[in-house]
């Protein structure tokens, strides 16, 4: 019994010291991006919905933009397809894109399922539902990938109507141009733009990286506030390269349209997210705008 008493009172103290953060963005508009490994350990997946499902029961408004990378590359294999990117990008045939498309769908309505069994309504939609996203071809350098897109236009109506109803709503990354033929896009840009679309208070990767580091292999140069200026002249010189080009220059866009708060996170952690809202450990890498001379997350 004093053993149980303890641990109560332990939750209880965590609690009272979340409050001010609860209050703080208490109805405001999260937009997380749901990608990398902790899309594939089942643990850390759980404890992912939880905080999402925690978010939402204490009155924040959650939107979930998934990813789904490393499955489509493990169907991709399954079905004797490789898998080839361009700085971060799928090159994406026909045949990918229909694998994709699959992939995507299925990866989304787990996660609704899942979402639900905790307690919360969730709704899966993907780009195309409502036209939520309209796109044109996007060119990587030049350089012709295939049926990846550009999202020209965000149509956030759906995803206000959701929110008005107190659902979740989970987005898969795909969008229709406008002959209504189906694309690829990057879930960071999806994210990204959903975020400026909404704006939202605040924008979190989660990642299956600590946070950006200046030396792409060197854990040791973790950075873990980067103003806009700096991250421009990292992608410049050549310092940030495959899936984190996209996740940074989303960073740096989203930051620019007044996005508030905007965080790359190591979804490895548990409860990273909850760690990052919750409390001042400082995790991850925060991008800020250049006038911002420190992350004062009680400000
Ligand atoms: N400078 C860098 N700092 C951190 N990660 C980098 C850097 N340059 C390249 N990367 C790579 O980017 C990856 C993150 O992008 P990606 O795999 O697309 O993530 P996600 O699947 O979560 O969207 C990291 O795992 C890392 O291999
Ligand atoms: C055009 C493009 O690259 N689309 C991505 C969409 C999924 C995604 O972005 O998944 P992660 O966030 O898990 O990497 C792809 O096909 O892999």
């Amino acid at each position: 019994m004093g053993n149980e008493m303890n641990i109560l009172l332990e939750k209880a103290e965590v609690l009272i010291e979340a409050l001010p953060y609860i209050r703080r963005f208490n109805r405001k508009i999260i937009i997380i991006k749901y990608g990398g490994s902790a899309m594939i350990d089942e643990e850390l997946k759980q404890n992912v919905i939880k905080d999402v499902s925690l978010l939402k029961l204490v009155g924040f408004k959650p939107i979930i933009v998934h990813g789904g990378g490393k499955e489509i590359n493990s169907w991709l294999s399954k079905v004797g397809i490789e898998s080839k990117f361009v700085n971060g990008l799928r090159v994406t045939n026909e045949e990918t894109m229909e694998v994709a498309e699959m992939v995507l769908n299925k990866v989304n309505k787990d996660l609704v399922g899942l979402i639900e069994a905790n307690g919360i309504n969730a709704v899966g939609i993907s780009g195309k539902d409502g036209r939520l996203l309209q796109v044109e071809k996007k060119y990587s350098d030049g350089a012709d990938i295939g049926l990846v897109g550009e999202i020209t236009k965000v149509n956030p109506k759906i995803l206000f109507d959701l929110l008005e109803k107190d659902f979740l709503p989970v987005i898969c990354p795909l969008g229709m141009d406008e002959n209504y033929k189906t694309y690829n896009i990057n879930a960071d840009d999806v994210a990204c733009a959903v975020a400026k679309a909404m704006s939202a208070e605040k924008l979190a990767f989660l990642s299956d990286i600590e946070g950006v580091y200046k030396y792409a292999d060197d854990p040791s140069s973790l950075i873990s506030e980067l103003h806009i200026t700096e991250a421009k002249k990292l992608i410049e010189e050549g310092y940030i390269k495959g899936g984190m080009l996209p996740k940074l220059n989303n960073c740096i866009d989203a930051i620019k349209k007044g996005v508030n708060r905007v965080h790359i996170l190591d979804g490895r952690i548990a409860h990273c997210l909850l760690l990052e809202i919750f409390t001042n450990k400082g995790i991850g890498t925060a991008i800020l705008a250049d006038q911002e001379e420190k992350y004062f997350k009680e400000s």
